[in-house]
């Protein structure tokens, strides 16, 4: 069996994905996890009484298959099969996000008389005779630099709002960010969205029975110039271990926060700061009761000169609570970060009445701040305008089979998703695996042959 001493460090999906797979082979291992709680950007909080989640929420595609990759045929995606085997209880919120239900609404006041079905097909359909035109380099609002429209202030703020809702969510960035050439390459499972009605929180909890978490251990250095890896916190403890799995966020990485001895190799570092580290806030609002357009799914909204607030999720539909959930991207929740609750509640309430003139106060609310998180400073990863899809992969490798890496941002194939992390911590896992396996069969080839040097 494995005799490694492993510290993992972040007890998010991905930590706890690699911690379970070497525990179950036998190995020693310890999470150091800086949070007071499991988990990581998969945050299930209350608004009020109900559980909602401000980090992740939907299984993108329960399965079966995903667009590519043949290894998942008629599989289910594995977070919905965790789901399953546990009986965690999951709600489809639509078969497909095309046919999600949605009210749109403008800046003008009420739901805009525009076309917007027309706007955003024209919008997609320029996008994707184009693709093939960008470089590494382009970014999504360089191609769409000669997008035709009249310039006035309609069509100025329905290209923003097409790009926050057509891509914004998608990648958590804005058009000047993005990479238009690798725009929808990654892979997507098929099947519905579902979310969890008690939470994401948990699929972690579930697959971190047994394991030994240490929490409020903020990871500030990682020495492995020696035979062992040398790791010290914040708090002044430090450990030793043979081998170490480093699932902090991108964000994390991107500043710094935990000093490598020797530095990081230049490839990988420049891997890191290539990749985008994309910001996407929540905001949860409680009313006493619904006052909205019940049967929709979305409600999206227009906006004069940026696209603050774009997209609003109908949460009474599917946990029957009146219950909205705001969604901010890129540096319009930027803008946000820095501001009080207040002022970011009495935005969203200023455009909920822009929306429906006569909304309620709300009775409760839950704000989330990925970009001010110490242990986040984003909520997922992109593919950048000068990055490539072998920037995670980079990011991955392992270091001397001493330092390994899993994260979201550490696989491109579901870069940015809950699955895709789960699945880095498992080939982080597999890797280290390999190394004692072949440790063993190493010291068993030796004393093998010592045992025929010493009969013959
Ligand atoms: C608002 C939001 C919405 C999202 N929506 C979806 C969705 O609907 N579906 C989906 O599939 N994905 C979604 N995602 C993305 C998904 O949540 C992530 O891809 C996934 O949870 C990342 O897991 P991870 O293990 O890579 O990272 P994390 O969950 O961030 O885990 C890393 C852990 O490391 C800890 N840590 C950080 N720094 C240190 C340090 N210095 N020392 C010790 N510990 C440290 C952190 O506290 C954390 O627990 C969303 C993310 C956000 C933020």
């Amino acid at each position: 069996a494995c005799n490694y001493e492993v510290v993992v460090i972040g007890a998010g999906i991905s930590g706890i994905a690699a911690a379970k797979s070497l525990k179950d082979s036998g190995c020693n291992v310890t999470v150091l996890e800086g949070r007071d709680r499991k988990g990581g950007r998969l945050w299930t909080s209350t608004v009020g009484t109900t559980k909602i989640d401000m980090g992740a929420s939907w299984i993108h595609g329960i399965g079966k298959g995903a667009d590519g990759l043949k290894k998942w045929n008629n599989k289910f995606n594995p977070i919905y099969q965790i789901a399953r085997d546990n009986n965690i209880a999951t709600v489809s919120t639509w078969e497909d996000e095309d046919n999600a239900e949605e009210a749109f609404f403008w800046w003008q006041g009420g739901k805009t008389s525009y076309d917007i079905s027309s706007f955003t097909e024209n919008f997609e359909q320029f996008f994707k005779d184009r693709q093939g035109s960008a470089s590494q380099t382009t970014t999504l609002e360089q191609l769409f630099a000669n997008y035709p429209m009249t310039d006035n202030q309609v069509n100025r703020n329905m290209k923003s709002f097409a790009f926050g809702y057509l891509f914004g969510s998608d990648y958590a960035a804005d058009p000047d960010q993005i990479s238009a050439k690798y725009v929808d390459t990654e892979s997507y499972f098929k099947g519905a969205e579902h979310i969890f009605p008690d939470g994401y929180v948990q699929i972690p909890e579930v697959l971190s029975t047994g394991t030994n978490i240490v929490y409020e251990r903020k990871v500030v250095g990682i020495d492995y110039s020696g035979n062992k890896v040398s790791i010290s916190t914040q708090s002044g403890a430090t450990y030793e271990c043979d081998k170490v799995i480093v699932t902090v966020p991108l964000g994390v990485l991107k500043n710094n926060i935990i000093t490598f001895t020797p530095a990081l190799p230049s490839g990988k570092q420049s891997s890191i700061n290539s990749l985008g580290a994309g910001l996407m806030d929540k905001l949860a609002l409680e009313f006493s009761s619904v006052f909205w357009d019940a049967n929709m799914d979305w409600l999206d909204y227009i906006s004069d000169g940026d696209s603050k607030w774009v997209v609003t999720l109908n949460i009474n539909k599917y946990l029957q609570k009146p219950i909205l959930l705001m969604f901010n991207i890129g540096k319009d929740a930027l803008s946000f970060a820095s501001m009080t609750d207040q002022q970011v509640l009495d935005s969203a309430m200023a455009t909920l009445r822009i929306m429906y003139p006569n909304a309620p106060d709300y009775v409760n609310y839950k704000r989330s701040n990925w970009g001010q998180d110490e242990f986040a400073y984003q909520s997922y990863t992109y593919i950048k305008a000068g990055a490539t899809d072998e920037d995670p992969g980079n990011i991955a490798s392992n270091i001397d089979k001493k330092v390994y890496f899993a994260g979201e941002h550490t696989q491109f194939d579901f870069l940015g998703t809950v699955h895709g992390a789960y699945l880095s911590g498992l080939d982080a896992a597999r890797a280290i695996s390999q190394a004692w396996k072949f440790k063993a069969f190493a010291s068993g080839m030796i004393s093998f042959l010592m045992l025929l040097t010493l009969l013959f």
